[in-house]
């Protein structure tokens, strides 16, 4: 695999943008080798500077649900840059995605668009905050939240990669409001109710954790969670930045029929364009500034393109049945990677969750930050080469997730099978 113009292309980058990268996790650190500078894609292909083409299973980190440029988004893309690509001021597509967001998720009533999932999360706990009168929230070790102050401890993605558990640059004060607790152990959370229930203000969570690879919450741990903020009267809010969308028309939510107060959303809705959203019951929302005084705004918020490309892409998923067929299609690989190991006695975990899934290489169930973190990490760094090497375009750090597309076609799972089978054999 020639990667010239690649390597080339990184080098300059490394002099003019900090890592060469503008978000870490492109920087392919841990699975060390130096970054892919991607030109085009279509479809579950993506081709490198280099004209390598991979089968892509990264997605832009789990918008593409529909795949790169789907004929429909790229369309209403067009059509919208045609009429003016921001108005700064309120057009219909934003009225038109807040009724499809409050349509699919029953717990949202009201809704505010931004343009990022941090952006979501962070106003999310804002206002939380002021609905309580608290200062404190109960965020998961390896739960990643977006880059905000408050979420930088033990945080998933990024700095579970690099192993870091702090932020430099994020005053004391503030991650001095944040308590953190272990993933799926509700025993830790009634803990920090007991030492601290009157002051804490959210519960912040991502329902299936998706940063520290892919560890579904359990019923009794979501179900719990749900308990304890009617107990203590603080709010639940569901981060379902990757999930909404992901596993069904709606979000975790929806299939578990457990309810949030408030839900942030990103990735899906924008239809691989900058957004976020975050929403819940209208007392709550209400709050939110012009309505309330809970301020929060943005020069682009509910962007016209944004939108365009979210609704077209959330009509198909809402007009089709493509999550049964991403179902049957992600099913289908996982098995047989798991036959490529066992015939080999590897010792790993595989999860999978619809169209999401993760290979841990380790012995031990996962099931929190702790359980990821003892996965053979150089492990799955080789593994990402050799199955690079072979044209298969994976998440290039061990603590995220794999996203199968409804792009990705029998054929391809069958390419991505054989591809892995020569890697292995590699490995041996
Ligand atoms: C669960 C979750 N919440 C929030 C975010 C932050 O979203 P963004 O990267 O759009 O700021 C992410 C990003 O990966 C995420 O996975
Ligand atoms: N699961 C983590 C992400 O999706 C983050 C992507 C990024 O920050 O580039």
């Amino acid at each position: 695999m020639d990667t010239t113009k690649s390597d080339q292309l990184y080098e300059k980058a490394l002099q003019l943008m900090p890592g060469g990268v503008n978000s870490p996790v492109r920087a392919f650190h841990s699975v060390g080798r130096s970054p892919l500078i991607m030109k085009k894609a279509s479809g579950c292909r993506i081709i490198d500077e280099d004209d390598n083409e991979y089968i892509d299973y990264v997605g832009s980190w789990g918008p593409l649900i529909l795949g790169h440029s789907h004929p429909e988004v790229v369309q209403a893309i067009c059509e919208c840059a045609q009429e003016g690509t921001s108005f700064g001021a309120t057009c219909s597509k934003e009225i038109e995605m807040a009724e499809l967001i409050c349509d699919a998720f029953p717990s949202i009533e009201k809704v505010r668009m931004v343009n990022s999932g941090t952006e979501a999360t962070m106003s999310a706990i804002r206002l939380a905050r002021a609905f309580t009168g608290r200062n404190k929230i109960i965020k998961f070790e390896g739960c990643y939240h977006g880059h905000a102050d408050a979420f930088l401890i033990k945080a998933g993605s990024g700095m579970l990669t690099a192993g870091s558990q702090l932020s430099p640059g994020v005053p004391s004060a503030i991650t001095g409001e944040t308590i953190l607790c272990r993933y799926n152990d509700l025993e830790s959370v009634e803990e920090a109710f007991r030492q601290s229930g009157a002051d804490i203000a959210a519960i912040i969570v991502e329902p299936v954790a998706g940063n520290m690879g892919l560890i579904p919450g359990t019923r009794e741990f979501l179900v719990g969670l749900r308990e304890l903020c009617n107990n203590y009267g603080c709010l639940l809010i569901f981060d379902e930045v990757i999930t909404g969308f992901r596993l069904c028309y709606g979000g975790v939510q929806n299939i578990t029929g457990i309810v949030p107060d408030l839900t942030t959303l990103g990735k899906i809705i924008g239809g691989g364009l900058p957004v976020g959203a975050y929403g819940g019951k209208k007392e709550i929302m209400d709050l939110v500034a012009p309505q309330g005084e809970v301020y929060q705004a943005g020069t682009l918020s509910g962007n016209p393109l944004a939108m365009a490309a979210g609704l077209a892409t959330l009509k198909i998923l809402r007009d089709t049945d493509w999550y049964d067929r991403m179902e049957v299609i992600s099913y289908f690989l996982t098995g047989k990677i798991r036959s490529l190991f066992e015939a080999r006695g590897m010792y790993y975990v595989i999860k999978r969750l619809g169209s999401m899934f993760c290979v841990f290489f380790t012995e031990d169930e996962v099931y929190d930050y702790e359980s990821a973190m003892k996965c053979d990490t150089q492990k799955y760094a080789r593994f990402y080469r050799e199955v690079l090497q072979e044209g298969i375009y994976l998440p290039p750090a061990q603590f995220e997730v794999s996203f199968v597309s409804c792009a990705h076609e029998l054929e391809d799972i069958y390419q991505t099978v054989a591809a892995i089978e020569r890697a292995l054999d590699r490995m041996k």
